[in-house]
């Protein structure tokens, strides 16, 4: 059964710039709570800087300049007493190349949790939560004093998704998650996406058109920093409306 489409996270006519660059323009586009949305279209087109605008990595870019409205619920998410702190905790980032810290398994978890300051008799817990939810638990149970990088690749992306869950957010944000990872991996995390999206709103962006097919609700097909169509998955790949979305998705560009 499909939930209704809620909106968890939008934006309205957004133009962002990096110095006199427009990379993004007129954007408006709503993310429903509990699907899975996945951002396409060619190298360059501007999807990383769309998903990074919601939990404002930009802020830490000098000469980046954002104009149009981004909400989370109905909170606008630039409003000047809005703490980017709780903004990144309720909306978690998982990025390309999986990035644990030099720490073990168990405190790449724990650190994020005393720095958002959770209770530390519930520490040990949801810690535990958080691997069972991400699929790593069983591989790593006996050893969670392990150094993080001696996980494999598929692995230490699993234990990203495990430290952005572990703060409870309300929206994953995916940066081609999978593009360093081999089929295996790569499957591994697609069932847990297909799994999280029970719990979360996620969006992410794939340059891979069957993993788009495989795991979304929505797709968004972007064009030189412009929404060029937004639907339904079975619409975008088999009923696009425009002839730049049929050229891409037929592997004519991009
Ligand atoms: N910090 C920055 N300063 C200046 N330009 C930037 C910055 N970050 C990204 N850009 C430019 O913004 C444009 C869009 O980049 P973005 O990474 O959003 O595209 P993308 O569609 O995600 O590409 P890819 O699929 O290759 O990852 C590119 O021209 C890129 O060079």
């Amino acid at each position: 059964m499909l939930t209704p489409d809620v909106p968890k996270l939008s934006c309205q006519h957004l133009n962002l710039y990096f110095g006199t660059k427009q990379i993004l323009k007129d954007v408006s586009i709503e993310f429903p709570k509990n699907q899975v949305v996945s951002l396409i279209g060619p190298s360059g087109c501007g999807k990383s800087t769309l998903l990074r605008s919601f939990n404002r990595m930009h802020d830490l870019v000098a000469d980046a300049r954002i104009e149009g409205k981004l909400f989370l619920d109905n909170q606008d998410l630039y409003a000047p007493q809005v703490s980017v702190t709780q903004i990144r905790k309720r909306v978690g980032m998982v990025f390309q190349k999986p990035n644990p810290l030099p720490k073990s398994i168990y405190d790449n978890l724990a650190y994020a949790l005393r720095i958002h300051q959770f209770p530390k008799n519930e520490i040990p817990q949801l810690i535990e939560n958080a691997l069972r939810e991400s699929y790593l638990w069983e591989e790593v149970k006996n050893e969670l004093k392990k150094p993080a990088v001696k996980l494999s690749g598929g692995q230490q992306q699993r234990l990203c998704i495990a430290r952005t869950v572990v703060l409870r957010p309300e929206v994953i944000l995916m940066d081609e998650p999978c593009s360093a990872l081999d089929p295996i991996s790569t499957n591994k995390i697609e069932e847990l996406i297909l799994k999280l999206k029970e719990h979360y709103t996620i969006v992410i962006v794939t340059h891979n058109m069957q993993q788009a097919q495989r795991i979304s609700d929505k797709v968004a097909f972007m064009y030189l920093g412009e929404l060029i169509e937004y639907d339904t998955c079975e619409h975008i790949f088999h009923r696009p409306q425009k002839e730049l979305t049929k050229n891409y998705i037929s592997g004519h560009f991009g």
